[in-house]
């Protein structure tokens, strides 16, 4: 397993001196994301299968409802349909439309003791109950919009001080007030942000959609551990790595993908000649690998992230203001948003609710089981992203194998999406006319561009009606082939209507968590990939070190796979051993004595050189 010490440092200059504090972390901030430090188990013994549990979610939903489920037709109720169900937030200028969801009012009755229930344990979480027991922590990512909710002062001051501070260090940034080290006429033009799953894909998300045609810092991201795509990275900043504030965004600060792109990164700059700590600052919880290794560098500036908001809700913390805020978005209309939506998505009626009338209708649609997939279409270029955002805060949240009661239910809801009129010419077709495994979601923007720039392309009609008439006809053709979906609209794509759009989702899928009694906070599940993903590295260490004694013998002694497994005591993991093999054989890191690499049974295999000094470590 991946130790944490040092993992932040590779170059020598870098290396923890006997004096430099990288361990005795507390626990919940030292979590080596290698490791696998909590997992959920059943509190109860009586794990049901997975065909019982969902036999009990729809004996309890709407079995009976399930059997006749048919739409409106006739388009007088249609019309009833629609009004009585229409929802409008005023002041946000969002509507939502779910009358083309089949749902009864008997269903609708039956399911209002579970959104009770679901209301009270939202009310309780914003109050700071421990809304994760897995690991024990508060869930508070409402706080960080509307502040005097947080449950102590000292979370309140600690909210605001880093919202100010993110906004002057922004402004200072953006005024040339800072300047990068080597250019002190100049100012910096770049943003280099290096994070993974939470800690990109809001701020990748809020870029496409808020930032202006020409920010005063543009952004890129480095959001994998893939070599070729961080090179295509910084080969495009060329020259302006010398301009690039480098943002390092991970909550707990011992993500390897994101320690990765640091190392790399770090590389570049010495390649280039460059300081790194001058260009450099860290989003992460306070005393974390990365912040200790940011204080002890001396980087530019550090930024908190706290153990109450997850990575798929942290949008609204440091690691999607800063950002944002570098790139000329106006953040506090974001949270004005988001807490207006918080604020419409607390009432304890379903039918004002907006996040509770969402909720209720991915239960209906997908039988409380996730039966089917919600298909998210953005009618706009600029919302491109929010269904891969979407994918994040929904599967990871919804996505359990166990429910609170410990019992098996493997729940979810499978997101995916790109943007219409798009995907018209790509997979609506199937969606039309094949396999009925999903319920859609139209994203609608009723401006279609900024006053006085639009034209007519024919008589009576511009390229907005027609985007306009794609998402209609298409809702329309779908429900006609028994095909239900939601419409969500906003009037315009701004800081409000994304900040309210965010806080929308994250309510609906709270509710939603509550409602089929599972832990929308937590993700065992992820750990696992992580685990095995270590346990082949320090495979790989075995098999290097293994190569590397025959390589050391005189004559060198190539070996076969069978050889290699046997000496690394992993007979069972030959296969691994294969794979390995051919991967460090396509990059030049071990030599093929004989055979080739497609025929495993005949290859041999050796080091380029004897490393003594692996010898006797
Ligand atoms: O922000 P970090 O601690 O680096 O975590 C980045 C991501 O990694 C994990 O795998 C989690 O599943 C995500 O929820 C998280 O957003």
């Amino acid at each position: 397993m991946a130790s944490l010490s040092g993992l932040y440092s590779s170059s020598p200059s870098l290396k923890p001196s006997k004096n430099l504090s990288f361990k005795a972390l507390p626990p919940a901030q030292s979590r080596d994301s290698f490791s696998f430090p909590h997992t959920s188990k059943p509190t109860t013994n009586l794990p049901l299968t997975l065909s019982s549990a969902r036999s009990l979610a729809r004996d309890i939903s709407h079995s009976d409802y399930a059997k006749k489920k048919e739409l409106v037709k006739d388009p007088d109720a249609l019309w009833k349909r629609y009004l009585d169900w229409f929802y409008q937030q005023k002041d946000l200028g969002l509507y939502l439309d779910v009358s083309r969801v089949g749902f009864t009012d008997e269903f609708v009755a039956e399911m209002e003791p579970r959104f009770q229930a679901a209301f009270k344990a939202m009310e309780d979480l914003e109050k700071g109950s421990i809304a994760n027991p897995d690991e024990g922590r508060m869930v508070g990512h409402y706080w960080l919009r509307d502040s005097t909710l947080a449950p102590k002062p000292t979370l309140k001051t600690l909210i605001e001080n880093t919202l100010n501070s993110i906004c002057s260090f922004s402004d200072d940034i953006i005024s040339g007030k800072i300047k990068p080290p080597t250019s002190p006429e100049g100012r910096f033009t770049q943003i280099l942000s290096v994070g993974i799953g939470g800690s990109a894909l809001g701020p990748q998300f809020v870029a496409e959609a808020l930032a202006p045609d020409n920010p005063p810092l543009k952004i890129r991201f480095i959001d994998n551990t893939d070599p070729a795509g961080i090179d295509h990275q910084v080969a495009q900043l060329g020259a302006e790595l010398a301009t690039t504030l480098v943002i390092v965004i991970s909550k707990s600060g011992g993500t390897p993908e994101t320690r990765n792109g640091l190392l790399e990164v770090q590389k570049a700059f010495r390649d280039a000649g460059l300081n790194f700590s001058k260009q450099g600052v860290a989003i992460t919880q306070e005393n974390s690998l990365l912040d200790n290794t940011a204080r002890i560098e001396g980087w530019l500036a550090r930024f908190p992230m706290y153990d109450w908001v997850g990575g798929r809700t942290s949008i609204m913390s440091a690691v999607g203001l800063l950002p944002a805020a570098l790139q000329g978005i106006n953040i506090r209309e974001m949270l004005t948003g988001a807490k207006i939506m918080d604020e419409a998505t607390r009432t304890t009626s379903i039918k004002n609710n907006p996040a509770a009338l969402l909720a209720m209708c991915w239960y209906w649609a997908s039988d409380g089981v996730g039966s089917k997939d919600m298909v998210v279409l953005p009618y706009k270029d600029s919302l491109l992203l929010f269904s891969r955002y979407l994918q994040q805060l929904v599967m990871e949240s919804l996505g359990k194998e166990f429910d609170l009661d410990g019992n098996t239910v493997n729940q979810g809801l499978t997101v995916y999406g790109n943007k219409g009129s798009t995907d018209q010419h790509a997979y609506i077709q199937q969606l039309r006319d094949g396999v009925h495994n999903f319920f859609a979601t139209f994203i609608e923007v009723l401006r279609d561009r900024p006053p006085g720039h639009d034209w007519e392309l024919e008589p009576g009609v511009t390229c907005g009606d027609y985007l306009f008439g794609m998402l209609q006809g298409t809702r329309s053709a779908l429900y006609a082939n028994g095909r239900e979906s939601i419409s969500v609209t906003i009037e315009e794509v701004t800081p409000r209507s994304v900040g309210a759009l965010i806080a929308l989702y994250e309510r609906a899928v709270g509710l939603y968590a509550s409602i089929v009694n599972i832990n929308a906070y937590h993700q065992p599940g992820v750990e696992a990939g992580k685990k095995a993903a270590a346990e082949v590295l320090a495979l790989q260490k075995r098999v290097l070190s293994v190569l590397n004694e025959a390589t050391c013998k005189d004559p060198v002694e190539p070996l076969t796979l069978e050889e290699i497994a046997d000496r690394c005591h992993a007979p069972e993991e030959i296969e691994m051993i294969y794979k390995i093999i051919a991967h460090m054989s396509a990059n030049d890191r071990v030599l093929i004595a004989e055979g080739n690499c497609g025929s495993p049974r005949s290859i041999k295999v050796y080091l380029g050189e004897c490393n003594v000094d692996d010898l006797y470590a």
